[in-house]
């Protein structure tokens, strides 16, 4: 079993990348904000949960993303692998996947990030807002808490992963292809 943390800042392509690894290398792709966001829209009681923490650009709180990630992971049993998009993002859920993964015979391969200076990634953002419907992209206080959580809880997890001998970095500056290609040379050389 392959599993991939893609990693970056809010509007890095984690998404975009995603699509396009997961159907090369058939894994079963988690982006923890989809899962959200349809939990939203279906205002379930996982939504109803999340909804303050997200329209503030705030991260929700650990235990409820954790649980909601085991249940989806658990719905797999026969997958290749999981490209993991959105999570982990703080060091408790890093801890988190690194106690759970073992327990269905499993850890994380690679950590993969996405590399953009935030000016890049804040018009990116914006843009996508203008079309994505998301609240949090539309509004800049939002998206600028969205980085401060980055920076303060997120950013860790790069020395995290180092130390695991687990971290790759990816310029995340280019077309789409482009950075597919760097992402898959990393991944075939893993
Ligand atoms: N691993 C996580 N832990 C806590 N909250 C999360 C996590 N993943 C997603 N969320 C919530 O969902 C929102 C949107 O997630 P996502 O689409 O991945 O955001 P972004 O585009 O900012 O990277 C986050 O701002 C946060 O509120």
């Amino acid at each position: 079993m392959i599993n991939i943390v893609l990693f970056g800042k809010p509007g890095a392509g984690k998404g975009t990348q995603a699509e396009f690894l997961k159907e090369k290398y058939k894994l079963t792709h988690l982006s923890t904000g989809d899962i959200f966001r349809f939990n939203l829209k279906n205002d379930t009681d996982l939504g109803k949960k999340a909804r303050v923490f997200m329209d503030n650009g705030e991260l929700v709180p650990c235990e409820v993303t954790t649980a909601m990630l085991i249940d989806e992971v658990k719905k797999h049993p026969d997958t290749a692998g999981f490209l993991f998009d959105g999570y982990p993002r703080t060091l408790d859920q890093a801890e988190a996947l690194d106690k759970f993964l073992p327990t269905i015979g499993s850890s994380v391969t690679a950590t993969i990030a996405l590399e953009a200076d935030d000016e890049i990634l804040v018009a990116r953002l914006l843009e996508r807002g203008k079309t994505s419907g998301r609240p949090d992209d539309q509004d800049e206080e939002k998206i600028r808490v969205r980085y401060q959580e980055y920076n303060e809880k997120t950013a860790p997890l790069i020395g995290y992963y180092k130390e695991q001998n687990k971290f790759y970095a990816v310029n995340g500056i280019g077309t789409i292809e482009e950075i597919t290609e760097r992402l898959t040379s990393v991944i075939d050389n893993l």
